[in-house]
């Protein structure tokens, strides 16, 4: 499990976030939504131990835990199948082991004809796959995802959506995924988590208990409706930008 108790984090003179509860178990997807600048990567880098809260306890049992970043950050200069093998080196994996891991793991990421491109030879999306195999490679069991698909566009991004459910559900694999993008989170998330800014915090929980499968298009409309419909929620997302408005 993965656990912040009453964690809360200053960015000098700035309260970044408060009052911060939040538990992962095995196999569990949540989701983390809010707008910007209310602290989600913040919030992420504390659970990934990438930076140190100024109060509050973080535990993390997990046997692995990885980031997926916004942007894809490959080694430009490395083909396809030695950036997925990027970790498994660091680890001390012997290279014909490590190549024939990343070789089974771009194919089941749909990677099979890459295999010896270089990041610039390959679109966005296939670029978010390598890193989104990257962390697979090393044998996460908390895979930490920091709005990975915000820079895919609508078709893309539902296809690397659908990859990522089929990922989680075969390997068991737990996931915080950080987005600003309502649907998404109700998508991805068995729970989803709210947060609003001026201190970062979480103010609303949804446990979103229609399978995977079942979660369309009307789904996560009325959905995202009804969610904008509890006060907390609707404060966080709407009031603020009605507030910016002429
Ligand atoms: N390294 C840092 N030093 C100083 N302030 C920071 C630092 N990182 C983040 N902040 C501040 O903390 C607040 C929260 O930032 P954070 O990036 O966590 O929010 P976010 O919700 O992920 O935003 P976005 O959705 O725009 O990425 C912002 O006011 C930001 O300016």
């Amino acid at each position: 499990m993965l656990k912040l108790e009453a964690v809360g984090h200053d960015f000098g003179r700035e309260r970044t976030l408060a009052g911060i509860d939040l538990a992962i178990v095995p196999g569990e997807s949540v989701c983390l939504v809010g707008p910007s600048g209310c602290g989600k990567t913040t919030l992420l880098r504390i659970a990934a131990g990438l930076v140190t809260p100024s109060e509050g306890r973080v535990s993390d049992a997990f046997h692995r835990s990885t980031v997926v970043f916004q942007e894809p950050r490959l080694l430009p200069w490395r083909r396809l199948l030695d950036n997925i093998a990027l970790g498994l080196k660091a680890q001390g994996v012997p290279r014909r082991e490590r190549l024939a891991r990343a070789r089974a793991l771009a194919d089941e990421l749909g990677l099979a004809e890459r295999h010896h491109h270089f990041p610039h030879e390959l679109s966005g999306g296939m670029q978010q796959r390598v890193a989104l195999a990257r962390a697979l490679a090393v044998d996460a069991d908390l895979l930490l995802l920091d709005e990975p698909f915000s820079a895919l566009d609508v078709g893309l991004r539902s296809e690397a959506q659908t990859l990522l459910l089929e990922l989680l559900a075969r390997r068991g694999i737990a996931s915080l995924l950080v987005t600003h993008d309502l649907t998404e989170a109700l998508r991805l998330g068995h729970r989803v988590l709210v947060m609003s800014p001026s201190p970062g915090r979480i103010v609303h929980e949804e446990r979103i208990a229609r399978p995977f499968v079942e979660r369309d298009t009307a789904f996560l409309y009325e959905a995202a409706g009804a969610l904008l419909r509890q006060a907390s929620v609707a404060e966080s997302f709407l009031f603020r930008q009605t507030e910016v408005s002429p």
